[in-house]
């Protein structure tokens, strides 16, 4: 049978997720990183009041023809305004950000003011009438959306939402993710290491990402090759955790338990993606738990978990559709060498891409495209993505590239 294409997978993944719906509410300070669960209208105009954008004089426009001194009957600054009403011929020096006086409809900026001995004003500026007024509800009215639901809170919509006088916000609960490898030759960073053992590399590159992610990382250590125990630990994950998430034992090694299991204890919803790396992936469900498989070789586990676990993470995590649908967009780039490119497979090639003298887009592979040779990832800063039916690609040609998400940088 054909293998599913990456597309079809993710359609396939798409289909069993159900948003998480558990709020709670937290304070702003505490929002970084969270995914906002309500749609947020603003409570207030903004600006919430016409005030000066410069440093000035604030006038009313007709008297500009009919005088050519002013008296300055006061001082407007912000936070401190000037409540009386101004007569014919007169202006009240304001300040940025000061209220603009009831009936001045102009601000005239100071570089534009001539001061006379006299201890009045007069102006050389040509300005049109409502010059230099920012006006009430011109950036945000009351009442507009400012925030969607299932927006992620950052250093752009937190500080909006304060601008708005929002103290407290709901938000999704985290999702509880559990990560555990699997096999015998694992041995936990910060051990030596005996003939053929390896260090577990797999879990600390899930933990960083799923940090990264701020979802609520449960580490289930390492799972010799027993499947007994593969049962026992994928039971007890599937109690608590909302997704599970393993890598190695995916393949048709004798070893390799991880599909069976999850067959066993619960559902598989498919086996194996027409992608390189990335072949043997497994997802299913154990009860409510949703289960991803990722392959043992550490650039497969990176590369499936960035292409397939990703966006499902987001979509759990309630970031909304649009957002997780643009997790990761394509651009195009021009080759610099020569790929290798069997056909059958779409594949994920580590690359470095550049903005060129002449402002193109160029892209190189970086080191060997293996998917046991991590150590050219970290000097990578794209993928670059081939299509399935796609053979060898000449230098010079128009490639597909994905450059990395916060997720990897
Ligand atoms: N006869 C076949 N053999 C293999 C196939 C196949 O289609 N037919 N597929 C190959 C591909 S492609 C991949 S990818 C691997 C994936 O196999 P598994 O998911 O079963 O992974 P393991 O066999 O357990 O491990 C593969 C490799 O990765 C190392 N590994 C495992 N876990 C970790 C970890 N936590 N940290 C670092 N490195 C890890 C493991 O020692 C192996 O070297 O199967 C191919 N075989
Ligand atoms: O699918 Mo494997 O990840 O090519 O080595």
């Amino acid at each position: 049978m054909a293998l599913l294409t990456l597309a079809q997978a993710l359609e396939k993944i798409s289909a069993c997720l159900t948003p998480l719906t558990e709020t709670e509410l937290v304070s702003l300070a505490h929002a970084a990183n969270r995914i906002c669960a309500e749609p947020i209208y603003s409570p207030i105009n903004v600006p919430a009041f016409d005030n000066s954008a410069m440093d000035g004089y604030a006038v009313r426009f007709d008297d500009l023809t009919c005088f050519s001194q002013f008296d300055i009957v006061g001082k407007a600054f912000a936070g401190n305004a000037f409540e009386e009403d101004m007569q014919a011929g007169q202006c009240v020096r304001i300040m940025t950000g000061a209220k603009i006086p009831t009936n001045a409809d102009t601000v005239i900026m100071q570089e534009e003011a001539v001061l006379n001995a006299d201890g009045t004003v007069s102006f050389n500026s040509n300005v049109s009438v409502g010059a230099n007024i920012r006006r009430i509800g011109e950036d945000i009215q009351q009442g507009e959306l400012v925030l969607e639901q299932g927006s992620k809170l950052n250093v752009t919509s937190l500080p909006l939402l304060a601008s708005l006088g929002i103290a407290e916000i709901k938000v999704f609960k985290p999702l509880k993710v559990a990560i555990l490898s699997t096999g015998d030759e694992l041995v936990p960073v910060g051990q030596p290491l005996k003939a053929g053992q390896i260090y577990d590399s797999n879990r600390f590159a899930l933990r960083l990402m799923l940090e990264k992610l701020h979802l609520n990382v449960m580490d289930y250590g390492i799972l010799p090759d027993d499947p007994h125990l593969f049962e026992q630990r994928f039971t007890e994950a599937a109690q608590t955790a909302d997704v599970i998430i393993t890598s190695g034992g995916v393949s048709v090694g004798e070893a390799d338990f991880t599909k069976t299991v999850l067959e066993k204890l619960g559902n598989i919803g498919f086996w194996k993606i027409a992608m390189k790396p990335g072949k043997p992936f497994a997802f299913g469900q154990i009860g409510k738990a949703h289960c991803f498989g990722l392959p043992g070789n550490p650039v497969s586990a990176l590369v499936t978990f960035y292409q397939l676990v990703q966006p499902a993470l987001l979509t759990l995590a309630g970031v909304n559709a649009k957002k997780v649908a643009d997790f990761s967009p394509y651009l195009t780039a021009c080759t610099m060498v020569a790929l290798k490119k069997a056909v059958g497979r779409q594949d994920f090639q580590r690359g470095f891409y550049r903005l060129n003298q002449s402002g193109q887009l160029e892209v190189t592979p970086v080191g060997a495209q293996g998917s046991h040779i991590f150590s050219a990832f970290h000097q990578s800063n794209c993928f670059i993505v081939l299509a399935q039916e796609q053979g060898d690609v000449a230098a010079g040609e128009q490639v597909m590239i994905q450059p990395f998400n916060t997720l990897l940088s």
